[in-house]
C-alpha cells in the first residue's frame, strides 16, 4: 500500500495484509486485515503512531522512503501487542535517536516482550501532551481495550483520534476511508466480539470519556479510517450497552441426528412464536461469526450430545469461548441427546460461571427425541418467548 494523506502532513503509512486468514492463531480473518501506522509531520518534529506486524516491516519502510522521511523523533506506542509493536526494534535500529512515547504499563510490556531498553522510552500519563511544533498530541490512557496497557492518541489541531485496536476491524481494502458502512459494521462487530467484549465495562467508560471530544476522523490500527466517527461510536455504544435483541443463538453438534432433530424442532417453534434464531453447526462454524452473534443475543441454547460422559468436545470448546467472552446474554439452557448416561448438562452449566445468566429448564433426552421430548421443546420455546416479552424485546 502506498502512503495516503489524511490531513496536511498526516499520512497513513501502514500495510494491508490481503491474505491473512487467521489472527493470533485464534480468530479467523475472512477479509484479511491491515496494520495501520500513521506519520505526522509537525513543523519541528515528526512522529509515527504505532508500527506494523514485523512480517510487513518492508511495506512501512517503503512508504516512509516514498515520503522522503529521513528522521523520526517519536514513535507513539498505543499498544504493546506485536502486530503493532513488533517492528519497533527494527525501527530503533534504522532511525537513530528515535524515542518511544508510551504509558508506564506499555513501557514495561515493551521491555518484556521486545527486549527494548528503558533509555529509549519516554513515559507519559493520562492527559499529557507532546508538541511537534504546529501540532499537539494528547494522550488518553485507556486500559483494557483488550490489554492492560492500551492508550489512545488525539491530534488536537486536526481532531484525529488514533484509537489503536479500539474501533478496529480486520478488513483489507484499498480505500483509506470506510468504503461500505454495512460491511465494516459487520467486521468491526466481529472484532469487538472477539477481543473486546470481555472488557465491555471498561470500553463503556472510554466511550463516555470520548463523548465530549470533537473528533473529525477515527484512525484505528486495523481496517479503514472512519470519516464519519458517529457511525462506529454509535455502534460501540449499542454493543457495550445493556440492551439485548430478540435472538436465540443456538450452537450445536450432532453426530447421528438426534440433537439435530431437537435443534430443527426448536428453531421452528421459536420462529412460530416470533423469536429469531441463529443456529451454528459447530463442525462448520467460523468462531468469529459465533462470537459476533453473542454480542447482543438475549438467549443462548446449547445443543450437545454426550460423548464419554460429557459434552461433545466441539461444544466444550465453544462453551469455553463463550464463557471467556462474557456476552451480555440473559438466559441460557442446554438441549441434546445421550445414550446411557453422563453429566453433560451440569458440565456445561459449570463452564458458564462467568456469565450472569438465568438457566432455563434443559431438555436432555435419551436417544432419538420422542413425542414428549418435542412437547418439552415447545414448552422451552414458550418460556423463551415469555422471557423475551418480559424484557420488552419482542415487537408487538
Ligand atoms: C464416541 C461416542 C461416545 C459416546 N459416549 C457416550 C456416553 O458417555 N454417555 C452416553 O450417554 N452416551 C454416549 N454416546 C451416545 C450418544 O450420546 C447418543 O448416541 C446420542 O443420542 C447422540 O446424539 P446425536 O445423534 O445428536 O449425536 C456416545 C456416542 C459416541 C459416538
Amino acid at each position: 500500500m502506498t502512503p495516503r494523506e489524511m490531513a496536511p502532513g498526516v499520512f497513513s503509512v501502514g500495510a494491508v495484509d490481503w491474505d491473512r486468514r487467521i489472527f493470533d492463531e485464534l480468530v479467523p480473518t475472512p477479509h484479511g486485515t491491515s496494520y495501520n501506522s500513521y506519520l505526522i509531520r509537525g513543523s519541528e518534529k515528526t512522529a509515527l503512531i504505532d508500527t506494523v506486524d514485523p512480517a510487513t516491516f518492508a511495506d512501512l519502510t517503503a512508504n516512509l522512503e516514498r515520503l522522503g522521511v529521513e528522521k523520526i523523533d517519536y514513535i507513539i506506542v498505543n499498544h504493546a501487542e506485536q502486530d503493532h509493536s513488533g517492528s519497533i526494534p527494527a525501527m530503533l535500529d534504522r532511525f537513530e535517536g528515535v524515542k518511544l512515547v508510551t504509558d508506564q504499563k506499555c513501557r514495561d510490556l515493551l521491555i518484556d516482550l521486545l527486549r527494548i531498553t528503558e533509555d529509549r522510552v519516554v513515559v507519559i500519563g493520562d492527559g499529557d501532551t507532546l508538541t511537534l511544533g504546529d501540532r499537539t498530541l494528547e494522550f488518553i490512557i485507556a486500559p483494557w481495550v483488550h490489554w492492560p496497557e492500551t492508550m489512545l492518541t488525539y491530534l488536537r489541531e486536526d481532531r484525529i483520534l488514533f484509537s489503536c485496536d479500539l474501533f478496529g476491524s480486520h478488513y483489507a481494502t484499498s480505500s483509506l476511508y470506510v468504503p461500505d458502512e454495512g460491511a465494516i459494521y459487520e467486521s468491526a462487530k466481529r472484532y469487538y466480539a472477539e477481543i473486546m467484549m470481555p472488557f465491555r465495562a471498561s470500553i463503556k467508560g472510554h466511550l463516555e470519556k470520548l463523548a465530549t471530544r470533537e473528533i473529525a476522523l477515527i484512525a484505528p490500527s486495523h481496517g479503514p479510517v472512519y470519516d464519519r466517527p458517529a457511525f462506529i461510536m454509535d455502534a460501540y455504544r449499542d454493543w457495550t450497552g445493556d440492551g439485548v435483541r430478540n435472538v436465540v443463538v443456538l450452537p450445536y453438534v450432532s453426530m447421528h441426528g438426534s440433537t439435530r432433530a431437537m435443534v430443527d424442532h426448536l428453531i421452528a417453534a421459536l420462529v412460530q412464536r416470533g423469536v429469531m434464531v441463529q443456529p451454528f453447526n459447530l463442525t462448520k462454524t467460523d468462531t468469529g461469526d459465533l462470537a459476533k452473534a453473542l454480542v447482543d443475543a438475549a438467549t443462548v441454547v446449547i445443543g450437545a450430545p454426550t460423548v464419554i460422559f460429557g459434552p461433545h468436545p466441539q461444544v466444550v470448546s465453544a462453551v469455553y469461548l463463550a464463557n471467556l467472552l462474557r456476552p451480555k446474554t440473559r438466559y441460557a439452557t442446554v438441549i441434546g441427546s445421550y445414550g446411557w448416561g453422563g453429566k453433560t448438562v451440569d458440565t456445561i452449566k459449570d463452564m458458564l460461571g462467568r456469565l450472569r445468566v438465568e438457566f432455563l429448564e434443559p431438555v436432555y433426552v435419551q436417544g432419538y427425541p420422542k413425542e414428549g421430548d418435542f412437547a418439552a421443546l415447545d414448552r422451552l420455546a414458550d418460556e423463551i418467548k415469555k422471557r423475551h416479552e418480559e424484557a420488552g424485546i419482542i415487537p408487538a
